[in-house]
């Protein structure tokens, strides 16, 4: 759980600009409050009242320093100058020592957090991404991180030198008349610790709030990735009033509940400020007109205690503020505290850090059992041997864990029991980068990254040349239909580009896999979303590189498998079958019927 110290942590690494363009900007608060003094002072001198005697002491060292006779015409033109230094000469200071500060550090922190939220998204595990759509984490990360910005400046730049300028106010009236002072102090502690009780319950619907914003978000991206299926379905109406229902509720929360809240607390504050404002002008009066304090104190009183009210106003808009942005700052931080899982932190470890590693290819699954909830093993007791250079293909019906092999493979999860060994070593001793950047795998939908053909072919491998490039779109017969393509290899493909066909981004995928020259590559149902040709173009792409490394091909269609040196049947999560296609065949078991059914759409019994 996330907590106030984490958003204050949020600021750290700039501690000592933030204390001292705090320090600066309280200290023009305060020197506000030098102007309604400095004026009762005039006053005083004005209607030929005594002034105080800091006042006196100043003016007779600056006739001492200047030679002048300490009378009248120095004490108007000593007072004046002090005005002028607090106002005119500090004008063009403020923005600088302060202002420019406040916005330096909330600009600095959001793009070193920005960098460690991409740092986040590169290192939280697989399973964090089934579990949590893009649309939810991108919106709690951005509204997390524009939060952080706003509420800097408001907070250091204005409520704490606020409050530091409400004390100065109270220090000037305890100065001249400290029954006052005492009746200003409660005053205002008492309708801020009010505010500030109130504002801690809104915020709790603030966080049910958020909560709602995040899974309408997280609906409305589901819908631009599922569009497809909508359409088809024609359930946009259905959809449409789904999200409606959402909207709504959070409007509900929004004006009904916070909103209205906020009105009243503001309401209930100004009633008390303009009693209390009234109570100060009563007492101060009173103790003016029975000779305790002089006129010019009267008006600085007057002046400073209407200035400290007025404040409350800002200061609890701000703490509104923040109490608004507060739940979605949580949130933000509760994000980035998402455990990486074992392998996080070693995936940024620089190139250099990282030694490279050759193996021959050859894999052991040492009675490996997992399940992604221990208790329900989706594996068990899987035990394959496969010899360098051999080409294995791994079938059984779906859910049968064909996949999740290939994911505990490339460390994605770890097993419960048993172990992965490579070349005899064991997966989880090696360095997860080097380890997982000997291997490759081409996904049943490749994904195609915004840029040129030849980008995303050496997305994995930048340094390869041009003979290197030519030779995997060769073998992946990438070639056949580059020059379909406007510019060849400098197309721009992928989101903003020429798409691709399935069949296309399938060579693609195959020849970047490729380039990387892996010791073990997988192919996972690389065919079977294709029709016949293109499917037939990618088996003779695959077929040029069986017996180059070690295979693994993950299919449904059996025609892509019968090449395989090794058929491994899985069923319910083990090993049910094991041998060549010839073999499977001749024993008559799942893999006969399953060949049996997709040859002639009969299941045999
Ligand atoms: N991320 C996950 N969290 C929880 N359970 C999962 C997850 N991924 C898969 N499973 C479950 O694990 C089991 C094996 O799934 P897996 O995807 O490995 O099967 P498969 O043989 O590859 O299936 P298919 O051929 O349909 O892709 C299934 O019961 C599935 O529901």
């Amino acid at each position: 759980m996330a907590k106030f110290k984490d958003v204050i942590q949020y600021y750290k690494n700039y501690k000592a600009i933030a204390c001292f363009s705090i320090a600066a900007s309280s200290l023009f608060e305060l020197l506000d409050l030098v102007v309604p003094y400095a004026i009762g002072q005039l006053l005083n001198v004005i209607s030929h009242q005594p002034i105080d005697a800091l006042s006196q002491r100043l003016i007779n060292t600056a006739a001492a320093i200047t030679g002048l006779p300490s009378d009248r015409p120095l004490a108007l033109g000593f007072l004046l100058a002090l005005i002028c230094l607090v106002t005119v000469v500090r004008a063009p200071l403020e923005p600088w020592l302060g202002i420019w500060f406040h916005w330096d550090i909330a600009l600095r922190t959001r793009r070193d957090h920005s960098l460690a939220v991409v740092r986040k998204i590169l290192t939280l595990p697989l399973e964090f991404y089934d579990e949590n759509n893009p649309g939810r984490i991108a919106g709690r990360v951005a509204r997390g991180l524009s939060n952080h910005t706003w509420t800097y400046p408001e907070i250091a730049g204005q409520l704490i030198p606020k409050l530091v300028r409400v004390l100065g106010i109270f220090c000037i009236i305890a100065f001249i008349a400290w029954p006052i002072a005492l009746l200003f102090l409660i005053s205002f502690i008492g309708i801020l610790g009010y505010s500030l009780k109130d504002l801690l319950r809104i915020n709790r619907k603030e966080q049910a709030l958020d909560r709602y914003m995040e899974n309408t978000e997280s609906h409305t991206s589901e819908l631009i990735t599922n569009i497809k299926t909508v359409k088809a379905f024609a359930t946009e109406a259905r959809e449409l009033k789904r999200q409606q229902r959402r909207l709504q509720r959070e409007f509900t929360m929004v004006d009904y509940s916070i909103h209205r809240a906020y009105v009243k607390l503001l309401t209930w504050q100004e009633v008390v400020i303009q009693s209390c404002v009234f109570g100060v002008l009563g007492l101060t009066l009173w103790a003016t007109l029975t000779g305790q304090i002089s006129l010019g104190y009267f008006v600085t009183t007057l002046t400073v205690s209407s200035m400290a009210y007025a404040e409350l106003e800002p200061i609890s808009n701000l703490a509104e503020i923040f109490t608004r942005r507060y739940a979605s700052m949580l949130r933000f931080h509760e994000f980035m505290e998402t455990p990486l899982g074992n392998e996080g932190s070693t995936l940024l470890a620089t190139a250099k850090a990282v030694e490279a590693y050759q193996f021959t290819g050859k894999l052991h699954f040492d009675r490996v059992t997992f399940g992604y909830e221990p208790q329900r093993p989706v594996l068990q007791n899987i035990d394959l041997l496969i010899e360098p250079y051999q080409t294995v293909a791994l079938v059984g019906r779906s859910g049968s864990g064909k996949s999740t092999l290939v994911k505990l493979l490339f460390r994605y999860f770890e097993p419960q029991q048993g172990r992965i060994l490579i070349d005899g070593e064991d997966i989880r001793r090696l360095n997860v980068t080097a380890y997982r950047q000997r291997l490759a795998i081409v996904h049943q939908e490749v994904d195609v990254f915004n840029g040129t053909l030849l980008d995303n072919l050496t997305y994995g491998s930048p340094t390869a040349s041009w003979e290197q490039i030519e030779a995997a779109c060769q073998i992946a017969r990438v070639n056949e239909f580059i020059h379909l393509l406007p510019q060849g290899y400098r197309t721009v493909v992928g989101e903003r580009g020429v798409r691709l066909s399935g069949g296309q981004r399938q060579r693609l995928g195959i020849a970047r896999a490729l380039l990387v020259n892996p010791d073990v590559l997988v192919f996972d149902e690389a065919t079977s979303s294709l029709d016949y040709e293109s499917e037939r173009s990618i088996q003779l792409a695959m077929r040029n590189i069986l017996g180059t490394r070690t295979t693994l091909i993950i299919a449904h269609r059996l025609s892509t498998v019968r090449e395989a040196d090794k058929i491994i049947v899985l069923d319910q999560g083990r090993i049910l079958e094991v041998g060549s296609h010839a073999e499977l065949l001749q024993q008559g078991g799942l893999y006969h019927r399953l060949h049996a059914l997709q040859e002639t759409g009969d299941l045999l019994g």
